[in-house]
């Protein structure tokens, strides 16, 4: 299976697990994500969504660019691109607080994954940034749109997006996008950051992050993350993009 999904007690762990192609998402990670949004929606009983990553290399390298290469059209891009976006943000507008353990890589699309979720934790050696621009495209999955609700300065933020390249840890943290940077076991680090928090009733934490999604609300969140998804889509089709792409596929060879 590409994925995992754990019920720890109330805490629910997501775990992309294509640790072969640094836990790149495609179709199948993409329906897990939407089942455990749907079993949480279902389950009361859920106090908290972690995803990450199998293995210590990457919390996920982004759209599985051997899958998604063979998207050519702007509607083509689009459907994938919007699919994903939909996912992304019922992940982002979630009643339950999430989690992003990020356990190695989170680049392009799977830096947009992390920046959608409430809290990043960030292993020391893991570096994420929003690479996307190197292949001559933007965020497509929403993520710039949540980076800049996220309360970074503006600067950092737009700077973030525009660098287009990894960040370490350090600086991650130092800019605001990292909330914690933890050595060693991600699993210890989960357990001492939600330490606290378990004591305090579930419907507290709900009824705080209600405060946040319904400013989203009153902002068009939802349209404003669907026009994001759109400008990628038209910037998909130019020659750069696809250049950059058949290099990366192509770079072993
Ligand atoms: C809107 C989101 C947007 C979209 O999908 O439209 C994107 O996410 S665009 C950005 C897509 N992601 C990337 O460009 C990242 C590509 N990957 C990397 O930069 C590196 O793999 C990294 C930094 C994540 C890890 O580097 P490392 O040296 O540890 O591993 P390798 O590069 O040697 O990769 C190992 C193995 O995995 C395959 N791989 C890695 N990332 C992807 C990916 N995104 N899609 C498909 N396959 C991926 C890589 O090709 C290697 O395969 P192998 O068969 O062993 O050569």
């Amino acid at each position: 299976m590409a994925y995992k999904i754990e019920n720890d007690n109330g805490v629910c762990i997501f775990t992309i697990n294509r640790e072969e192609k640094r836990n790149a998402v495609n179709d199948e990670v993409m329906n897990g994500l939407r089942e455990v949004i749907s079993y949480i929606k279902e389950n009361k009983s859920i106090s908290f969504l972690v995803i990450t990553g199998a293995g210590e290399k990457a919390f996920c390298s982004g759209g599985d660019l051997s899958e998604f290469h063979s998207l050519k059209t702007e509607e083509q891009a689009f459907s994938m691109l919007s699919k994903m976006g939909n996912i992304l943000y019922d992940l982002a507008t979630l009643r339950v607080p999430t989690i992003a353990l990020i356990n190695g890589a989170a680049v392009g699309g799977g830096c947009e994954i992390a920046t959608a979720c409430d809290f990043r934790l960030v292993a020391s050696h893991a570096k994420c940034g929003f690479i996307q621009g190197t292949l001559s495209i933007t965020t497509g999955w929403g993520g710039g749109t949540y980076l800049f609700e996220r309360g970074l300065r503006h600067d950092r933020a737009l700077k973030m997006l525009v660098d287009a390249k990894s960040y370490d840890a350090n600086l991650l943290y130092e800019i605001g996008w990292a909330m914690r940077i933890f050595e060693g076991s991600k699993e210890q680090a989960l357990d001492e950051f939600i330490l606290e928090m378990r004591k305090i009733h579930p419907s507290v934490h709900q009824a705080y992050k209600e405060i946040e999604l319904r400013k989203w609300k009153e902002r068009n969140m939802y349209e404003r993350v669907m026009e994001e998804i759109r400008l990628c889509a038209k910037l998909w089709e130019s020659d750069a993009h696809n250049e950059a792409v058949y290099r990366f596929l192509n770079k072993s060879k």
